[in-house]
């Protein structure tokens, strides 16, 4: 185990003995719709990666904070913008990089680690990254552009400042790859599915670490559902571990509503949106995901957290919809799966609200499903009775460490890739 790291004092100068004691340590990144969060983990510890420290800017268009704590949970440092300021993501990993070389005095940066959301026909397993690598990446920004230039964006910034440090690109898209091809496919002309238009499904980096968490708590269970509840939210079904169907598609809008995204929508009415020229493409884009979803719904906020506290009807009517989209992919789902073993909440809203977790469970008596109010009210990690037919859990998800250790296995091709945390 080593130390925790320790801050640099604001003032005064850095140890002058600090680097022949320093740890080497990779830095991970994961750019979500509404955050930055980034992980520091030693690089030459045991075959598990082990935390040394973590953060991340959240409500980053709105009211972004900068929140850091040591690997037990600690404080370590926080810091507002204030209200109506917006840092964008290559600001905020400049800031989270500035950060970290001033006040980590004991280490020294040997890689990093990035979450991609699309990997494209190319990429089904997580890879080295080099220029030829970023510029592939990039070209995939046509079909996903709200996540995938800002996190090849992160490569490239992080390389402005290490030229000299590997990297390494992990991929949403990977773990989806174990669907059928009935479930990766659209209804089109091949040379239309030719050209990259499939259900490549997102979230998967976190699905892939939930995976592996399960088996922990329920060994015997085959069929699962989890739900990723965050700024963007999806479901997976998993059958024995791997992805058999997942509710985003082709890009990062579709499945269900979310923050500020429509989800689901019948390609008909795009086309009336755009025959009827109310919209361009540009605006379209725009309002399908910064202004629909929970946002559109409410007109309130696209954040549950404001959600849950408003007696606005409106904000419940944005709820109900919410949790009733949920209910018809555990149906279909449930259909795929051929029955239900276990339930899974993951990710901002799925680890953090008691009320949606019970609005959804509610919605699941038919197939079995009875809520442990005081469990779900605790958070878990069980939330259903001893009795339900199908066990419900929540599952903190932790991408960043997926990813760290997907980048250690490949800087260090030695080292045996272990399974779980
Ligand atoms: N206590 C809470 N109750 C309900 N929702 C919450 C809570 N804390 C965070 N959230 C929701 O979690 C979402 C962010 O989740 P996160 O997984 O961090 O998102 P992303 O990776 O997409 O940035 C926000 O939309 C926020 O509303
Ligand atoms: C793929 C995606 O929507 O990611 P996030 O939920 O982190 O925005
Ligand atoms: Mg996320």
């Amino acid at each position: 185990m080593h130390n925790m790291v320790t801050m640099r004092p604001r003032q005064g100068s850095r140890a002058p003995h600090a680097r022949q004691s320093s740890v080497r340590a990779i830095v991970v990144f994961n750019a979500g719709s509404t955050s930055l969060k980034f992980g520091v983990y030693a690089a030459d510890a045991g075959v598990s990666p082990e935390l040394l420290c973590a953060g991340r800017i959240d409500n980053m268009t709105a009211d972004p904070h900068f929140v850091v704590k040591h690997a037990d949970g600690k404080p370590m440092e926080s810091h507002a913008w204030g209200k109506h300021h917006a840092v964008d993501h290559k600001a905020a990993l400049r800031f989270v990089l500035a950060w970290l070389k001033t006040n980590l005095t004991d280490i020294e940066l040997v890689a990093a680690g990035h979450r991609v959301v699309l990997g494209g026909e190319r990429y089904g397993a997580p890879t080295l990254i080099d220029g030829d690598v970023l510029d592939y990446l990039d070209s995939l920004a046509m079909m996903e552009p709200s996540h995938q230039p800002y996190d090849v964006g992160g490569a490239r910034t992080f390389a402005e400042a290490y030229p000299d440090l590997p990297q390494v690109a992990c991929f949403d898209t990977s773990f989806h790859r174990t669907m059928p091809g009935v479930a990766q496919t659209y209804a089109l002309p091949k040379e239309v599915r030719d050209s990259g238009v499939r259900h490549w499904g997102y979230h998967g980096i976190s699905y892939d670490y939930i995976s592996h968490q399960l088996p922990k708590f329920a060994p015997a269970a085959r069929r699962v559902i989890v739900a990723h509840l965050g700024g963007g939210a999806s479901m997976c079904a998993l059958l024995d571990g791997r992805s058999v169907d997942t509710t985003m598609g082709f890009g990062t809008l579709s499945g269900l509503p979310m923050a500020t995204r429509s989800g689901d929508l019948p390609p008909d009415a795009l086309l009336y949106l755009l025959r009827s020229k109310q919209f361009d493409t540009t605006t379209l884009e725009k309002m399908l995901s910064e202004r629909a979803g929970l946002l559109g719904l409410s007109g309130i906020s696209g954040d549950m957290r404001v959600l849950q506290k408003s007696a606005d009807a409106r904000a419940l009517a944005a709820l109900d919809y919410f949790t009733y989209a949920m209910m018809k992919y555990v149906g279909a789902y449930a259909a795929v799966l051929g029955g239900l073993d276990a339930l899974v909440f993951t990710a901002g809203i799925g680890e953090n609200s008691v009320q949606v977790r019970a609005a959804l469970c509610a919605r699941l008596g038919w197939l079995g499903v009875t809520l442990d109010e005081n469990a779900n009210a605790a958070g878990g990690p069980r939330i259903s009775t001893v009795d339900s037919k199908v066990s419900v859990w929540v599952i903190p998800t932790n991408e960043e460490w997926m990813i760290a250790q997907h980048t250690l296995a490949l800087i260090q091709p030695e080292r045996k890739a272990p399974c779980s945390q």
